[in-house]
């Protein structure tokens, strides 16, 4: 389903825009190996013990998702469809899932909450950001966003520097094309009047620069792009409410592991006092089921969700997302679950290293 959803949006995509969204660093390593590691990683089935009456539902700080699979924040989304973020939204809430949704969008984030309430009633968006060093902006997005109605934030601190996308610089693909715009950027401190500023990105920001943006906030805060279990501690230090494993799907360096490598040292460190959520690399529903056994309490997914927004706009995200949560349920049977939290550590091999 996947692929061929893939294959529809890449017909449709302006192929300069369909390598902005396929792409990575370098030689394109670690995108391969997100999903790579996944197929070495196997599950041993518990049997007679799960129930037909299956509850995939998973409480986290900033929304209830229907299921442990969660929209991963993704630049903008009017590359890949007219409707944009408002699509994603409509879609992933009425899926029940939650939205993180992104500084770097084409549609300002009022309009995306307002695109989730327009078909349910208490939608779970969350607002990512990055630090911006420039005095003021950070604080002004952190205020749009809980005025926006979003349940949390989700710092992303992976992208000190921004990430050198291999084929974007091949393409000469550096701007949005004229009408799109990152909206969010608008009307901020410092910026053009009526026009957008950059999206910040420093390599100078600190442990400080997050603790600031907790301490401004009643939302709680998510760190994204965490792979070391040593920062993954420092963020519950801080206050984090949760923590991402990501490699921001290898479009940051190529020579980090793969997200799913990575995530049971984190898991360890962090040691049940905040959530550990996973994207990168998940494709189906035995994905969600790996990544959960392992520790994670919900995955995010990026591409895929681009895939259907491109080839079927609003009911292309919808198809995405239930058959992920559909491939889940149908695995978490198999391996006599019955909710998410079922599925643990003990049941994860390497294929051919078994026992
Ligand atoms: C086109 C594209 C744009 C992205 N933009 C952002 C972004 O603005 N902020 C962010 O934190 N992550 C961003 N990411 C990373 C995703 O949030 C996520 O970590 C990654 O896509 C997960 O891997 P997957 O695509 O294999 O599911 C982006 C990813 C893609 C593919
Ligand atoms: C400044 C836009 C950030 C987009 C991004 O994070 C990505 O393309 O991976």
């Amino acid at each position: 389903m996947l692929a061929r959803l893939h294959e529809e949006a890449r017909r449709a995509l302006d192929p300069v825009h369909h390598d902005y969204y396929a792409g990575g660093v370098g030689a394109e390593v670690v995108l391969a190996e997100n999903e790579a590691a996944f197929a070495r990683l196997a599950l041993l089935p518990r049997v007679l013990r799960g129930s037909s009456r299956r509850d995939l539902a998973v409480d986290l700080p900033g929304g209830r998702s229907a299921a442990p699979v969660v929209v991963s924040p993704t630049a903008f989304h009017r590359l890949a469809h007219p409707d944009g973020e408002v699509a994603t939204a409509r879609a992933a809430a009425a899926a029940g899932a939650v939205l993180i949704t992104g500084v770097a969008s084409t549609t300002a984030v009022d309009e995306v909450v307002a695109g989730a309430r327009s078909v349910a009633s208490h939608p779970a968006v969350w607002f990512q950001l990055y630090l911006d060093p420039a005095p003021g902006v950070t604080d002004s997005l952190v205020g749009r966003a809980e005025d926006a109605g979003c349940g949390a934030l989700v710092v992303t601190v992976d992208s000190p520097v921004f990430g050198r996308h291999t084929r974007d610089a091949a393409n000469g693909f550096h701007d949005l094309p004229a009408g799109l715009a990152a909206a969010n950027m608008r009307d901020l401190p410092g910026g053009p009047p009526g026009g957008t500023r950059d999206i910040g990105m420093s390599a100078d920001q600190s442990w400080d620069d997050l603790r600031r943006v907790v301490e401004r906030t009643d939302l709680p805060v998510w760190v994204k792009g965490v792979l070391h279990p040593a920062d993954a501690a420092e963020a519950v230090a801080v206050g984090a409410a949760g923590v991402v494993v990501s490699n921001h799907g290898g479009r940051q360096f190529d020579v980090v592991p793969a997200a799913v490598d990575a995530l049971p040292a984190v898991v360890d460190a962090v040691a049940g006092r905040v959530p550990v959520l996973l994207d990168g690399g998940v494709h189906g529903g035995g994905d969600v089921a790996l990544a959960l056994a392992l520790g994670a309490r919900a995955v995010g997914v990026g591409r895929p969700v681009l895939w259907g927004l491109a080839a079927a706009g609003e009911a292309g995200v919808r198809q995405v997302l239930d058959s992920l949560v559909d491939e889940f349920d149908h695995a978490l049977a198999l391996c006599g679950g019955q909710r998410p939290s079922d599925l643990t550590r003990d049941m994860v091999v390497r294929r051919g290293a078994f026992g």
